[in-house]
């Protein structure tokens, strides 16, 4: 998979030389570039923004300097890419989305600043034939889409094949394909600060384990989040052998 991410902060995106990302950008799992917008830029000062037509507070990023950029990094193979923008209006991000990203040949992530990238960018490319996906990672404004790229971008690339060691785990996790919440989890000390593990885990009983940790999911899924509950699919119950 190549992702290229275009910001006017390419070092706000230096966490992803760490860890998994870090390690699959190495081996060749993951080809990620991260591209400074002001290089295409013509004038003196190395402008991206202008007042915003209609007025207002804050400054708008210029379509003309979004587009050649996103046209030099879309033009390029893969032939098939999705241009994906941050932003606070767009869709709320879930693993579903992480999960049809992943299947992706190329990502673009398109980071805006200020009040926003000009809305015929996105315009534009979408009557060119690129799908474009305007997601917000949650219902709270940051000052940009780095962040937020960040966030989707490990939450697409853990997911893709040879990733992450164990796929199996990818199972149980929090909001994977059982859609649950995750059990909660414990290692050594058997006893710590007067607490101790729940005996079940500790009696070598993997079915007991199973079934115990089946039921945890369940009780924190519909204490914190009953709209998961609701959401169930009972075919999903069933295929998991759990039981509300
Ligand atoms: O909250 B966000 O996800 C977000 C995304 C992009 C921009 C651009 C300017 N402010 C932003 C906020």
């Amino acid at each position: 998979m190549r992702i290229d991410v275009v910001t006017i902060f390419p070092d706000y995106l230096a966490a992803l030389d760490l860890s998994l990302v870090g390690k699959a950008r190495r081996t060749g799992l993951l080809d990620l570039r991260v591209h400074d917008l002001r290089d295409w830029t013509t004038d003196r000062h190395r402008t991206v923004d202008d007042t915003p037509f209609g007025g207002g507070a804050g400054m708008v990023m210029r379509p003309d300097i979004w587009g050649r950029a996103l046209d030099d990094v879309l033009g390029g193979p893969p032939a098939q890419s999705r241009l994906v923008v941050p932003t606070p209006s767009g869709e709320v991000f879930t693993q579903r989305h992480a999960e049809a990203l992943a299947g992706e040949e190329h990502l673009v992530f398109a980071c805006g600043r200020y009040e926003g990238i000009d809305a015929r960018v996105a315009e534009h490319y979408r009557a060119a034939g690129v799908p474009v996906s305007e997601l917000s990672i949650g219902d709270y404004v940051l000052n940009g889409g780095e962040v937020a790229a960040l966030v989707m971008i490990e939450a697409v690339a853990r997911l893709v094949p040879g990733m992450v060691g164990n796929p199996e785990s990818l199972v149980e996790e929090s909001h994977g394909a059982a859609g649950l919440l995750e059990y909660p989890v414990y290692t050594k000390p058997p006893e710590w600060a007067g607490l101790e593990v729940p005996e079940v885990l500790l009696s070598g009983h993997h079915g007991r384990v199973e079934r115990w940790r089946r039921d945890e999911a369940i009780t924190r899924t519909s204490a914190r989040r009953p709209d998961m509950i609701e959401a169930l699919d009972p075919a999903t119950l069933d295929k998991h052998d759990l039981r509300l």
